[in-house]
């Protein structure tokens, strides 16, 4: 099978399916930046607070999880991935799961399905497609054939829940300690209605290994924006891509083999006061000879818990998510916080 019969069609064209070696490297202009370091294991709140100010990224090492899970992980989604495009969309549907597969764009609606996009950027296409998978509905999901596709799925979904207890206690124990740097108060139950476990999600990422480039000779693989959790972490391979937004230029992270990246969302930057900041980002892929493969983890606050604060009229994670979705279909792109800005024009 050629490598492009994976590839969902409108992807095609885009693709080159040549031999690697012919495709021309990409110009290198971005400039490479090292974000904070941040370990785990010696958590020190100092540097940690610093970066939640300055960055609203750092990079996590001594993190725990297992390096034999992860390699696992990422050769079963590689593996579900080079399914021919028409046989894992039918997969993904067939097993009438929580789990979906998507493609062109990170905008999913809660059933993890593409939203369509208006606006003038209606045609723009993220070069990317993927697996989503809502952690708290996957002990339900099982599988109903004993196909070997469908037993590389289970396989995918054991992988996948053990992952996503490493990464929801990651999650857990980071939050604790930048609440900690912002003196909040998580008495009761405030710490799981501020970032709830039950609402993480995990997306599996494949980027073509090659596509159409941008007039910079980049390709576009992700656009740019900020994540709407409380708190993100990426697992990358080592093809390198994602880039941040630092004062008003973008530098490119490089990857480092055994951490994760931990970037802060939206919630976080409400729940901050405007203290931290939810970090812009994006993936543009420079090295067109290989796939990128990545594996981000979302976590949100509880969905009717209400954020307050002093730059932000009250809302619930639900009027935030309901307000992306009504922006992504209407503009084409998501405003997020602005929308809740009481001074903002945009505010509604
Ligand atoms: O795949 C990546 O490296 C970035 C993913 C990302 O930014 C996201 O899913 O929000
Ligand atoms: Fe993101």
């Amino acid at each position: 099978m050629s490598i492009s019969a994976s590839y969902p069609p409108a992807f095609r064209r885009m693709i080159n399916d040549g031999d690697p070696k012919d495709i021309e490297p990409v110009l290198d202009k971005d400039k490479d930046i090292h974000i904070p370091v941040i370990d785990l294991e010696r958590l020190n709140k100092e540097i940690l607070r610093e970066a939640c100010k300055e960055w609203g990224i750092f990079r996590l090492e001594n993190h725990g999880v297992p390096l034999e899970l992860t390699s696992q992980l990422q050769e079963i989604s590689e593996s579900l991935l080079s399914l021919p495009f028409e046989e894992k969309r039918e997969l993904f549907a067939a097993v009438n799961s929580p789990l979906s597969y998507f493609w062109g764009t990170p905008a999913l609606n809660r059933s993890g399905d593409a939203l369509k996009r208006g606006g003038t950027q209606a045609s723009n296409v993220n070069m990317l497609e993927g697996f989503n998978v809502p952690l708290s509905k996957l002990p339900a999901s099982t599988c109903c054939d004993d196909g070997a596709q469908h037993s590389k799925l289970e396989s995918f979904r054991v992988l996948i829940e053990e992952y996503g207890k490493h990464i929801t206690r990651i999650a857990v124990s980071l939050f604790e300690a930048i609440a900690q740097t912002l003196n909040l108060d998580l008495s009761g139950d405030r710490r799981s209605e501020l970032l709830s476990e039950s609402t993480g999600i995990i997306r599996v990422y494949r980027y073509p290994r090659s596509s159409s480039v941008d007039a910079a000779g980049e390709a576009l693989g992700m656009e740019v924006h900020t994540d709407s959790s409380v708190i993100s972490i990426l697992k990358e391979d080592e093809t390198g891509g994602l880039e941040i937004m630092k004062g008003e230029e973008w530098f490119r992270v490089k990857p480092v083999a055994n951490t994760l990246i931990i970037n802060l969302g939206d919630m976080m930057q409400a729940i901050s006061d405007d203290e931290y900041k939810s970090v812009k980002h994006r993936v543009k892929k420079k090295d067109m000879t290989r796939e990128r493969h990545s594996v981000g983890y979302f976590v949100f606050p509880e969905r009717d818990c209400v954020i307050k604060s002093s730059n932000y009229k009250p809302f619930t994670y639900s009027e935030f998510e309901a307000q992306v979705q009504v922006d992504v279909q209407a503009l084409g792109t998501k405003v997020g916080l602005p929308r809740f800005h009481p001074k903002s024009p945009l505010f509604l």
